[in-house]
């Protein structure tokens, strides 16, 4: 193992506790997001968008994702005070702001790791803020995480299995229905193959998923949260810990995602990445959504850097 890899290997431990949110995946079809895939894909994002304006809370013409008045405070520090948000279907829309801005927060809200101190949100016509995180995950949105301790000291095709079951009540399903319940289990571990070849950690496959490099991890936890067949992924800072040789691939990946029909929702820092990938931005600092718009609307943005600034942050220079 490289030094480089080694040092890689030693950032992602300190995620927030795993509890890998589930459901049963079986099928090897494409997600469905009701998006056109293959290239048009980004096109159709790109043309969904034209006419929003870059203000906060802009209306989209199809959300697959709208939260309004969604609140969370830790004590007497609000965290997350978001008036309204839509996340337009089919597109990759980065989330962005200075540290402390909240960003992380809202994932976990939304996503049904975290509960809001007030709030509604609906994703894909299913009203969420009240789902816990497995049946968030079941109705289509889910995020990943770096990988724990724990998993860490499993198998990369373990890894894999583990993101297709779900949390509750697979032992008694198990039990009741054995025969169906190993078809499923046939079923997951092909997916688990094919998505492995995929990112091409196939022969990767049997090695303790500490022993990946972080970009090879990065990779990994996308591959899981994909045994969940979303419609919507999120992912927080898919760039963090990876080297330059493996960003451009994982950036690849990140637009396969979308050229599927899914929607992709980012936390990043990285404005490079986020000018390369990203359709629309949205802007939250301080708990609020300040803005959102295109990439070059956003740079251009007086509110974004000031905020950046404010917050001696040197994202400000991009
Ligand atoms: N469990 C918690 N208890 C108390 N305060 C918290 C908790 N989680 C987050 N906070 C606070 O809420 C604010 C927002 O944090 P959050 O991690 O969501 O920001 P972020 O935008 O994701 O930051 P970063 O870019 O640094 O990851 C911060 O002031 C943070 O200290």
């Amino acid at each position: 193992m490289s030094d480089k890899e080694r040092s890689d290997n030693e950032r992602s431990d300190t995620a927030p506790t795993e509890k890998a949110p589930a459901e049963q995946a079986a099928e090897t079809a494409p997600p469905a997001g009701g998006t056109p895939a293959g290239k048009a894909g980004i096109t159709a994002a790109k043309a969904a968008l034209k006419d929003v304006p870059p203000e906060p809370g802009a209306s989209k013409p199809d959300p697959i994702l709208t939260a309004s008045g969604v609140r969370r405070a830790f004590g007497g520090l609000v965290a997350v005070d978001v008036d309204h948000l839509e996340v337009q279907r089919g597109t990759i829309t980065a989330l962005i702001g200075p540290n402390g801005a909240g960003k992380t927060t809202f994932f976990n809200l939304l996503t049904g790791f975290d509960r809001p101190s007030q709030g509604t949100w609906e994703f894909d016509g299913h009203r969420a803020n009240r789902m816990r995180s497995y049946q968030v995950a079941r109705a289509g949105m889910v995020r990943t995480f770096q990988l724990t301790k724990a998993l860490t000291r499993m198998s990369v095709m373990d890894n894999m299995l583990i993101g297709a079951h779900s949390q509750i009540g697979e032992r008694m399903w198990a039990g009741l229905f054995p025969r169906l319940w190993k078809r499923q289990e046939a079923a997951n571990r092909e997916r688990a193959l094919s998505l492995l070849e995929r990112f091409k950690l196939i022969d990767k496959r049997d090695d303790y998923a500490g022993e990946l490099s972080g970009g090879q991890r990065k990779l990994l936890e996308m591959a899981r949260a994909l045994m969940l067949e979303p419609k919507m992924i999120m992912l927080d800072e898919p760039m963090a810990g990876v080297n330059p040789a493996l960003k451009q691939s994982l950036l690849e990946h990140i637009k396969d995602l979308r050229e599927d029909g899914m929607t992709v929702l980012f936390v990043e820092h990285d404005m490079d990445m986020v000018h390369e990938i990203a359709d629309w931005v949205a802007v939250m600092a301080a708990g609020q959504l300040i803005t959102e718009g295109t990439p070059d609307q956003i740079s251009a943005d007086q509110r974004v850097i000031d905020a950046y600034l404010g917050a001696h942050h040197d994202a400000a220079q991009h």
